[in-house]
């Protein structure tokens, strides 16, 4: 239902019981075609599931699915035929009771579809172990089998069940399915001789022709063709595209096998089939006489070799026509033969299901729970009904009494549980067409019995007037007879019609031949024949039970075993006749949902109150809407319901509160309800949102914390280690750099090498910034003992080096002056005073200069510096002037350092005085200082020059 309250929007209500116009058959129709149309098949009424067949394959029934569906309360997901199987597992498992899931519907509506979901569904999801695989893989195969023998293609359905069928699936303490038990109602044993246009006669038998091994149809004696068959040509349609008979067959004779049949059994079992075959090809001929004689004797002879008959007996027996010795007109005959046909098949189909009832039986006898699946044909309406009808038509009034029942007797106890008072609900009870049925002595069934039974002869017509006699008063019970004018018509003279639950079904009394072929049929030597027709039953002196009667008590006890169990419940529905996937007759839906019931069902379902829920659920649900319930309610949950009704406002007549539920009478309320929590949803999101949010951005940061803790322990247990491993070396380093210093002296041996070679090493390290960097230094670092030698030769080297780098870098003039030093050291050294002085002092080439004339006289001047003219320039004469001039320049490496002048040359007298010397030519070499104070010097003309010495 919670499920439903969300999505009602969506598509439709997903319960009608949510419906407003509960009891408006077109809304209900409404409803219905629109979820149709979103393939949504299933829709609830309370617990009960309606499906409407699709037509098609809509992707619902995957593992997945199942998975879905599994263990989830019954009203959180959309309506599934999962839901209501887990709902009942569930339910078994834990009170440890017995359900029975009831599927009814009209033929094609889905009812064999539906019950082999649900066998799926336990297949899949129950626990098993590899010993109940076996058990679980002959549940599953029972199904081929019995469809195989038991369906058959209609009009109406490829695949219809032609037999009702109720299967136990029984479960230990754990849940696992371990067994199973199979009950099969009425089957339609006229199909075997008689099929409409467009029909087939039961699959078994085009399986068996088509895909029958060669030798198996050899040994039969049948030929693989099923227009040769009399039983089978009827319909004229062998061969049908939606059905496959040869993988269908394959499936059968692997079932087979898995289900325990013997070969013996197999063999027997195709016997039958072929039997009836054989049977439904023997034809006769009228003799003089009149008397029916058999015109094609090959027939006998298959028959009795494949389901041995002593074949003369046989033959003669079918000639009499079995119940007695008289001969037969050829009427009669061939309705003996078909009647045998029919006795074979169905009784054969009755020890089919007992076979599997053997290998699906549970021999342990421990306890077990048990879910019953029951598919059943539903109501049955044709032009022309007969007997078949009315007893399917019986039973669906049965079953429909049941629910109605079982349904009203659940919502009354629930009433009285809840301590709320009961208002009686109205509805129609059908009880009243039941009884008129069933009832002892005075039902329709008794006065078939006892017409049938009774002395003298029993015809249609003698049955039609004995039940205008007994029951022709009743309201649901009309003859031509008893009908009004207009009605008449509507009914022939051999017809009655029954008032049913569902709407009016005129069945026709003309009865089939009643002729009694078990003598001949008790001789058989076929196994499953001869176990079906005992030879007993013929000695039973007792009124045998009419057919009518069988029905009526298979369906008492029938309905017994459901009483004593749990209920569930789904109503299929056929859309459209012509198996159209998409399609929505409204017409025939309509007609179903009426004769389903399910407008009564859904009346009974709301006659109280549209919802009712226990207050925990409720409360949990809708505490939002009430700020004292929201968060949390501390109180009771039914005290917290009170207190939130209140809050929103519910009216008195608009809800009843029970001991554990609150009853709410009609769906507007609950959906304002539901509206409202809708609406509160979204500031709720937020605020769980933001709660959220804030969790985990605390959570987030807890764990960084943790995280940077975790870490810093970490770091800092490195950084611990790193230090104490340090320290340590910085010891063991001190301690052996000391033993070293002890042991420094000694020759390198362990003790002393590490500090020996540090000390040798940091002395070389210093000695690299230390060395002397000019040849006059004589500073060197001291030697450690160790390295004195070392350091002695280094001293060399560097100096060595030191020198050849001084010497390198002196260039000739310094060279030249240095020579002229070690000169002057010779001559000056010790023997002169301010010799030492001088030495620093270099000997400067530009301090001197000389000049002279261009003239031939012996005059030079040699020019002292002016920085230490102390006195004048020196004014020499000499005979061999240019020796003593080119000798001076030599000395002073100078050549430019003679100027020769003509006329005059300046030079100093004294410091700041200068003199003039003029150079003239004469007849007589003289020198005197002239009036102009000159001093002039006179050569000889031709060969007088001056020469002057001037400072550059
Ligand atoms: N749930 C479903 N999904 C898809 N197709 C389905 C479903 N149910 C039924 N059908 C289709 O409808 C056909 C008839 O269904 P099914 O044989 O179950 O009907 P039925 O009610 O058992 O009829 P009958 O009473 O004649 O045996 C199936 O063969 C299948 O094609």
């Amino acid at each position: 239902m919670e499920g439903a309250l969300t999505a009602r929007d969506r598509v439709g209500v997903q319960d009608f019981v949510l419906l407003d116009s509960h009891t408006s058959e077109t809304a209900f129709l409404d409803n219905l075609r629109k979820r149709y149309r979103e393939n949504l098949i299933y829709t609830y009424i309370g617990t009960l599931l309606v499906s409407v067949n699709p037509y098609k394959e809509l992707g619902i029934y995957s593992v997945k699915q199942m998975e879905i569906y599994q263990g989830v309360n019954f009203f959180e997901l959309p309506p599934h035929i999962y839901a209501i199987a887990d709902n009942a597992y569930r339910v078994m498992c834990t009170e440890y009771n017995n359900h029975f899931i009831l599927i009814s519907g009209e033929s094609g509506a889905g009812k064999t579809e539906a019950s082999k979901k649900i066998l799926q569904y336990f297949a899949v999801t129950c626990p098993t172990t590899e010993q109940l695989q076996i058990v679980r893989d002959r549940l599953l195969l029972s199904n081929p089998v019995l469809e195989a023998f038991g369906n058959a293609k209609t009009l109406r359905n490829d695949n219809s069940s032609r037999f009702g069928k109720y299967m136990d699936i029984q479960f230990d303490f754990k849940g696992a399915p371990v067994g199973g038990h199979i009950l099969s109602y009425l089957i339609e044993k006229s199909r075997v001789v008689h099929q409409n246009q467009g029909e087939r006669n039961f699959h078994i038998f085009y399986q068996l022709l088509e895909s029958g091994e060669e030798d198996l149809l050899r040994w039969l004696g049948l030929e693989p063709a099923p227009q040769k068959y009399m039983y089978l040509i009827q319909g004229r349609c062998a061969k049908v595209s939606s059905i496959n008979d040869k993988s269908d067959w394959k499936t059968v004779r692997k079932a087979l096998s898995v289900i325990d049949f013997t070969d013996t059994n197999i063999e027997h079992l195709f016997g039958v089939i072929a039997s009836v075959l054989h049977l439904g090809n023997i034809q006769y001929e009228e003799d003089s006489n009149g008397h029916a004689i058999i015109t094609n004797g090959s027939q006998i002879k298959w028959l009795s070799k494949v389901s041995p008959l002593g074949r003369r007996s046989f033959h003669s027996d079918l000639e009499a026509g079995i119940e007695g010795t008289s001969p037969l007109n050829i009427d009669l005959a061939f309705c003996a033969r078909d009647a045998a046909a029919k006795a074979i098949y169905g009784r054969t189909f009755t020890w089919l299901v007992n076979k599997i009832n053997g290998s699906l039986a549970n021999k342990d006898l421990t306890r077990k729970t048990v879910i019953g699946l029951l598919d059943i044909y539903g109501f049955e309406v044709f032009d022309t009904n007969s007997f078949e009808q009315f007893c399917i038509n019986y039973c669906n009034e049965k079953l429909q009494q049941l629910l109605i029942e079982m349904t009203l007797k659940a919502e009354q106890e629930e009433y009285e549980l809840e301590g709320i008072e009961w208002e009686p609900i109205p509805y129609f009870n059908n009880k009243i067409i039941c009884d008129l049925v069933e009832e002892k002595h005075k039902g329709i069934i008794s006065i078939l019995d006892e017409e049938c039974l009774r002395p003298g002869e029993a015809t249609d017509l003698s049955f039609l007037e004995k039940l205008e006699e007994k029951v022709g008063d009743h309201a649901h019970f009309l003859t031509r007879k008893l009908a009004d004018q207009k009605t008449r018509k509507s009914i022939d003279w051999v017809d009655f019609r029954l008032l049913h639950y569902a709407g009016e079904v005129t069945y026709c009394v003309v009865g089939e031949c009643g002729l009694d072929n078990k003598p001949v049929l008790c001789k058989s030597k076929n196994g499953i024949i001869k176990e079906c027709f005992l030879p007993l039953e013929l000695d039973n002196r007792r009124r045998p039970e009419t057919v009518a009667t069988q029905f009526k008590n298979s369906l008492v006890s029938l309905i017994e075993i459901l009483m004593s169990k749990e209920p569930s419940y789904i109503r299929c529905i056929k859309p459209n006749e012509g198996k159209e996937p998409g399609k929505f007759d409204d017409v025939l839906i309509r007609h179903q949902v009426k004769y389903l019931g399910l407008m009564e069902h859904l009346r009974v379902r709301r006659a109280g109150f549209a919802y009712r829920r226990k207050y925990e659920v409720f409360l949990q649900r809708y505490k939002s809407l009430c700020p004292a319930t929201w968060p949390h309610w501390h109180g009771s949950a039914s005290e917290g319901v009170e207190r939130l009704i209140k809050h929103i406002g519910y009216k008195p007549e608009e809800y009843k509160l029970g001991r554990t539920k609150i009853f709410i009478r009609f769906p507007r309320t609950l959906f304002a309800t539901e509206d409202a929590f809708e609406y509160s949803k979204h500031l709720l999101v937020t605020r769980i949102q933001a709660k959220y949010k804030g969790c985990l951005g605390k959570r987030e940061y807890k764990k960084q914390r943790k995280a940077a803790i975790k870490l810093e322990a970490c770091w800092r247990g490195v950084l611990a280690r790193k230090e104490a491993k340090k320290r340590m070396w910085a010891v063991e380093t001190i301690r052996k750099f000391i033993k070293g210093f002890i042991n420094r002296k000694n020759p390198i041996c362990p003790e002393n090498d590490e500090f020996v070679r540090f000390v040798q090493y940091t002395y070389l390290t210093k000695l690299k910034d230390h060395v002397p960097k000019s040849v006059l230094d004589q500073n060197w670092l001291k030697a450690p003992a160790t390295l004195e030698e070392t350091s002695e030769l280094l001293k060399k080297i560097c100096m060595r080096n030191l020198v050849r780098k001084y010497c390198q870098g002196i260039t000739a003039e310094k060279k030249a002056q240095l020579q002229q030093k070690v000169i002057a050291s010779a001559i000056f050294r010790g023997k002169k005073d301010g010799y030492v002085q001088s030495i620093n002092q270099p000997f400067a080439d530009t301090r001197l200069s000389i000049s002279t004339s261009n003239l031939s006289d012996g005059l030079l001047v040699v020019h002292v510096p002016e920085d230490s003219k102390q006195k004048g320039d020196a004014i020499l004469h000499c005979e061999h002037i240019f020796e003593t001039v080119t000798k001076l320049c030599m000395l002073a490496n100078k050549q430019n350092a003679v100027s020769i002048v003509q006329g005059s040359l300046q030079f100093h007298v004294s410091p700041g005085k200068e003199g003039t010397i003029t150079f003239t030519s004469g007849q007589e070499p003289q020198i005197y200082k002239a009036k102009n104070g000159h001093l002039t010097v006179v050569r000889p003309s031709s060969r007088t020059r001056v020469l002057t010495f001037s400072q550059r």
